[in-house]
């Protein structure tokens, strides 16, 4: 029987993080996804891909959160397959997962350039996967090697995008529930949160935070960190949407600042602030806000996990021509 614990799962990750990478990931077999799978069909593609993105990436500060998030948002509603990229069409059932799709202007620029030096090969699954990846370690984060072979999906439905988008005010259970079913472990959970150590979010979103009581509803909260949110939200008269408040201390910088900040009762949404005092999660929020190296580890192979968890593959969907439509 293997040795599972913590302290063992740690040594051995940080020994051979690269093959553990590989494993860990996902199938490898005929019609699933691939390292190498545009090895011949894209050759260049990663490279093509950093030199696209990079110039959005550096000139709109807020575009890797935004990537990041687009890539989580996409991957939870019917898995990793550009549905949130498509606009409604009636004639076709589909209804938009976002309201607007054109904030996310940066995979359409991907994949035209992407298009033009390999038609007809890359899907827009794909090439979302490999911006995240880009925005990551742009931001100063792990690089991670990620497989591909994804297909689009003919489908979208706003219907959907409700039930699988978690809420604001998701506690510990939720969000367990919700990543495990994707085939990580409580430590990957606790590590694919750490996506917010980049971005920032809305006033709205912490309302239901009880803020317009005049108590947070946890007890581990800094008092500083409840005067400030006091200050910026207004506590008076009907909720608005204007002010934003940075995820973590270093909004830009993509490191363990998040699990610090959470350890420290500066958890900005429901699940942050949770995950600092729960049993289950607690221990590697300590561990992540001790150790960045062992949380970019970590990290790193949840991404991959929520990445490959349910994708089309094979014969199954298309490579659209463009992200925004079915072909
Ligand atoms: C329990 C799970 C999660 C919950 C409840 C949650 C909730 C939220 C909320 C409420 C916001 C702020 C949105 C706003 O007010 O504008 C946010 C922002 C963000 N989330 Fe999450 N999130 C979760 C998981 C994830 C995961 C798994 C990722 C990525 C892998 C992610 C990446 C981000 C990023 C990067 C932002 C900042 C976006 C920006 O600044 O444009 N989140 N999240
Ligand atoms: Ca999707
Ligand atoms: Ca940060």
């Amino acid at each position: 029987m293997a040795d599972c614990t913590i302290k063992a799962l740690k040594q051995r990750l940080l020994q051979c993080a690269g093959v553990i990478l590989l494993v860990a990931g996902a199938p490898q077999g005929d019609g699933g996804l691939s390292y190498d799978y545009h090895r011949q069909s894209c050759p260049g593609l990663e490279a093509t891909v950093k030199k696209a993105t990079l110039p959005v990436l550096i000139a709109d500060p807020r575009s890797p959160a935004a990537v990041l998030r687009l890539f989580f948002h996409d991957c939870q509603v019917q898995g990793c397959d550009a549905s949130i990229l498509l606009d409604s069409d009636d004639s076709r059932g589909i209804a938009s997962e976002m309201e607007s799709t054109r904030n996310f202007g940066i995979i359409g620029v991907v994949k035209s350039i992407v298009e033009a030096a390999c038609p007809g090969q890359v899907s827009c699954a794909d090439i979302i996967v490999l911006a995240a990846r880009e925005a990551v370690v742009r931001s100063g984060g792990p690089w991670i090697a990620v497989p591909l072979g994804r297909k689009d999906s003919t489908t979208a439905s706003n219907r959907r995008a409700d039930e699988f988008l978690p809420s604001s005010s998701i506690g510990v259970d939720g969000a367990l529930q919700m990543f495990m079913s994707k085939g990580m472990s409580v430590e990957e959970s606790v590590a694919i949160l750490g996506a917010h150590t980049i971005g920032a979010g809305h006033f709205l979103n912490m309302v239901r935070r009880s803020l317009y009581n005049s108590k947070m509803d946890d007890e581990n909260t800094d008092p500083r960190f409840e005067a400030l949110l006091g200050l910026k939200c207004p506590t008076q008269g009907p909720p608005t949407n204007h002010t934003v408040i940075l995820n973590d201390l270093t909004t830009l910088l993509f490191d363990n600042q998040y699990y610090k900040d959470a350890t420290n009762g500066r958890g900005l949404f429901t699940i942050d602030a949770a995950i600092s005092t729960d049993p289950r999660t607690a221990s590697y929020v300590k561990l992540f806000a001790e150790d960045q190296r062992y949380f970019f580890r970590v990290f790193s192979l949840a991404f991959v996990k929520l990445s490959s968890a349910v994708v089309l593959t094979g014969e199954e969907g298309e490579v659209r021509r463009r992200c925004n439509q079915v072909n």
